[in-house]
């Protein structure tokens, strides 16, 4: 099967001379579509860095990125927006909420844009917030605005959801109901889930784990088996 992104040599360069920094140095990788996968890694390890490369929100510096057959390092900024449009949703650890949108008119604004959208009322019925649809994200807890980006990053159905740090905000029950909604898109979308933490503990619910240091990939393990959010405590 192809697998959802392929990396061969991908390397990151920030800066250049003396203070240039090298976040990535020459990874591969493959992602097979319909994964959890968990990236962990130090500070500074790279994280963060190889997931806006793949999500189409920072350029490599060498080597190629392939989402499919469509080869990211090779597309202008237009076609790169295209792909973030079209293929990728993105949940961060600072919800990114419009403050003067209730939670409905949040998701909207991706849904108007989107070609194969859920609707919007779905999209928050899926995250548990049906019965907050018209409230506004100061009338949220952290947890429940979580779960309006969660929904507007899924409202577009998207192939693949890029996650960083979705719990590093909130409290570990809090935590643990976000990556509840997390396993549930993966399990009914069958979206490609790319998720950075901090958490070692959250490793126990992906398919795979990949582990970065020093701008490399250190190790990539595959569960035989794994726990129900529920059970993960950090
Ligand atoms: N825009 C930038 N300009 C210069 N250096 C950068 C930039 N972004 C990241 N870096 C550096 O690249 C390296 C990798 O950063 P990255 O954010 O990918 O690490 P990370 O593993 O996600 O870290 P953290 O867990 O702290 O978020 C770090 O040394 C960081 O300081």
């Amino acid at each position: 099967m192809t697998p959802a992104y392929s990396a061969r040599g991908l390397s990151k360069v920030y800066g250049e001379g003396p203070s240039a920094v090298h976040a990535l140095r020459g990874v591969d990788l493959d992602i097979p579509a319909g994964e959890i996968v968990v990236m962990l890694g130090a500070s500074g390890s790279g994280k963060s860095t190889l997931l806006n490369i793949l999500g189409g929100l920072d350029r490599a510096s060498s080597g190629t990125a392939h989402f499919r057959d469509l080869s990211l390092t090779d597309l202008d900024d237009r076609a790169l927006t295209r792909y973030r449009r079209n293929h990728v949703g993105f949940v961060f650890q600072f919800y990114n909420l419009m403050p003067s949108l209730t939670a409905r008119e949040n998701v909207e604004l991706v849904t108007e844009i989107a070609a194969n959208p859920m609707p919007a009322d779905e999209a928050l019925a899926m995250v548990g917030l049906k019965d907050r649809l018209d409230h506004f994200p100061s009338q949220l807890s952290g947890g429940e605005q979580q779960r309006v980006a969660i929904a507007r990053a899924i409202a577009k159905q998207p192939e693949v959801l890029f996650c960083d740090e979705p719990t590093g905000a909130l409290d570990s029950a809090t935590g643990r109901a976000v990556l509840k909604v997390l396993n549930d898109v993966n399990a009914r979308l069958g979206s490609t889930l790319l998720m950075v933490t901090h958490a070692a503990s959250i490793a126990q619910m992906a398919h795979r784990v990949i582990k970065l240091a020093d701008g490399a990939i250190r190790d990539v393990q595959v569960n035989a088996t794994r726990l129900p959010p529920e059970e993960i405590h950090w």
